[in-house]
């Protein structure tokens, strides 16, 4: 009996692995189908971008005039880099046009970003732990930051849930930085997965910032549940008041 329990158990272990490898495959299908008929892919490799999210920024960037030339910028979770790459051009960070102020841009992730002229780079940190994030702010040595851009996501699970909740941990994570390392007036751009946490994750913001305006730019697609935040008008550091709340 214990051996036929085994065996079914092991029948039962394949079939999973097999439904499991047969959706994976059917979504890297897909996966391919949507990259072929994207016209942002194409964008993207026509004006020499790392990928098409350059596109969800400049499209932000021309309605809100979020980045200007002079400005220091975080990245946070760049690779493989597009942000950064729109950054360095809009803040000048490069001194390509030697008519403008020259800013400087920083870009952080847990992943390999190779070099791009005019931005600082630092591959290799995970900023899922206040620890990795405080070592950022402390290579910034006290600069002031104008705007920090978050675009994480965490690697999907397909627990629809489970990934919500880990993206809402890292909005936090990036909340806390740049809680830290903001100009007073500075601002705070990042990516969120709509649910409904984000009520709450805006009412929390208001706290730090002076106003927020929910983002869906058309480069976002439109059955994904990515949605981006504006956070303006930092206030400066807040202090917690005693019953552990924010002040
Ligand atoms: C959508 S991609 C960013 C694309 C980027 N904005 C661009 O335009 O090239 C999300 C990035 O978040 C990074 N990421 C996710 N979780 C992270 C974490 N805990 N720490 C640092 N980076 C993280 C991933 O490694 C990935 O490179």
């Amino acid at each position: 009996m214990l051996r036929s329990y085994a065996q079914n158990n092991l029948n039962f272990t394949r079939m999973c692995f097999l439904v499991n490898c047969l959706k994976r495959f059917k979504s890297s299908q897909e996966w391919l189908t949507r990259q072929k008929a994207d016209p942002y892919v194409e964008k993207a490799k026509f004006y020499n971008y790392r990928c098409r999210s350059a596109f969800k920024l400049i499209e932000i960037n021309e309605k809100t005039k979020l980045l200007q030339p002079g400005q220091t910028v975080v990245d946070l979770g760049a690779a493989p880099g597009s942000w950064t790459q729109v950054a360095v051009a809009e803040t000048n960070a490069a001194g390509a046009d030697p008519a403008r102020p020259r800013g400087a841009v920083l870009a952080v992730d847990k992943l390999q970003i190779f070099p791009i002229e005019g931005a600082s780079i630092m591959s290799n940190i995970d900023l899922s732990t206040a620890e990795a994030a405080d070592r950022v702010a402390a290579a910034l040595g006290g600069r002031g930051v104008d705007v920090v851009l978050s675009d994480m996501a965490p690697s999907a699970t397909g627990v629809r849930e489970l990934d919500k909740d880990r993206i809402i941990g890292l909005c936090y994570m990036a909340l806390r930085f740049a809680a830290l390392v903001s100009k007073v007036n500075g601002s705070f751009l990042f990516k969120v997965w709509d649910g409904k946490e984000v009520p709450m994750l805006q009412m929390d913001l208001e706290r730090f910032y002076e106003r927020t305006k929910v983002l869906k730019p058309q480069a976002s697609r439109s059955e994904s549940s990515e949605k981006f935040i504006l956070a303006r008008g930092f206030k400066g550091i807040q202090r917690p008041l005693q019953n552990g709340r924010w002040g």
